[in-house]
């Protein structure tokens, strides 16, 4: 009997990265085997990637959307491949323009956006959780639930069987690891297993991602070295294109094609302001984040002209 891992080697056997450890990689295929295929430091492969392989040869196929993170130093890692979403976790206390950042920066890598309100068991979760279902419950999903008790997470888990696959991403504190272990009880158990392993992982164990099947369906992808950093700063351009609020905005609506709603002449998005149809207090935000986004482009640029 010749296997069918065998019978495609030609070829080459396609399949998904499931777990990166730095210098291997482990391929789930579509057979359902696994295995262990070396790459390079920083070859660029990440976890989601869609692979062939030939031989110990990886080739990675074209992506879908790309997760990007910059670190404290404003260098730019890739973080996951082919995600459909990204949830957000906030939790009491996160600061405000966070959520406006991370939608913008999601929607602009062609992920959709979800929110997590995580730790709704503590008394001050409520005022906080209806402001902002208030204000984001009719522009995207949203979810309001604890980690610890698991009230509310039911909803979260309907939506990733719908098929998705996804992340989360939030400052650090809000639960992100607290409710991955909840929705995939096997991820501690599957650490634990591959750092056994040494010849593959050695002393790399510790920043491995991976991606982990739902017993129900759907995907979620653990981000270890994601924890503490931003998303990618947004453009002028993004921010412009996805602010939450501005959906309803057909392309061109404004006389300037890239108008940025503020003072420009023939501008719809103050007319509707003006109207109500949209909210002024979003509008302010919008303005507000508009503002910041334009000092650290210009800061860029002048750093740029320096050099
Ligand atoms: N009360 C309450 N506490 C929670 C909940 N979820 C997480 N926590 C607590 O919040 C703290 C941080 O949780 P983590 O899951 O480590 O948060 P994280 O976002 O992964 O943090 P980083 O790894 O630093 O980014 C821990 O003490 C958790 O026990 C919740 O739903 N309710
Ligand atoms: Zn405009």
């Amino acid at each position: 009997m010749v296997k069918k891992s065998q019978q495609t080697s030609a070829q080459g056997a396609s399949g998904v990265i499931v777990s990166h450890f730095g210098v291997a990689v482990e391929v789930l295929f579509q057979n359902e085997e696994r295995r262990m295929v070396r790459v390079k430091r920083n070859s660029g492969h990440v976890v989601g990637d869609q692979v062939r392989v030939v031989g110990e040869v990886l080739e990675r196929l074209p992506r879908r959307t790309e997760l990007r993170r910059s670190d404290a130093r404003g260098g730019v890692h890739m973080v996951a491949a082919n995600l459909d979403v990204l949830g957000i976790v906030v939790a009491p206390g996160t600061p405000a323009g966070f959520l406006d950042r991370a939608i913008v920066a999601a929607r602009a890598a062609q992920l959709i956006p979800f929110i997590v309100f995580n730790k709704c068991d503590l008394p001050e979760a409520r005022a906080q959780s209806t402001e902002l279902s208030g204000i984001y419950a009719g522009i995207l999903r949203f979810f309001t639930l604890s980690a610890v008790t698991g009230e509310g997470l039911d909803p979260l888990r309907d939506y990733l069987h719908e098929g998705h696959r996804g992340a989360f991403v939030g400052t650090t504190g809000v639960g992100k690891s607290s409710l991955l272990n909840a929705l995939c009880p096997d991820i501690n158990l599957k650490v634990g297993e591959l750092s056994d392993d040494q010849n593959w992982t050695g002393r790399h164990t510790t920043t491995v991602s991976s991606l982990h099947a739902l017993a129900g369906g759907g995907e979620l992808v653990d981000t270890p070295g994601f924890r503490d950093f931003g998303l990618v700063d947004i453009s002028t351009t993004e921010l412009v294109a996805h602010f939450p609020g501005f959906e309803a905005l057909e392309q061109n609506a404004c006389r300037f094609h890239n108008c940025r709603h503020r003072q420009e002449p023939g501008c719809t998005v103050r007319d509707r302001v003006g109207s109500g149809e949209i909210n002024n207090d979003r509008y302010q935000t919008y303005l507000a984040l508009l503002t910041e986004v334009e000092a650290i482009e210009e800061a860029a640029q002048r750093r740029h002209w320096k050099k």
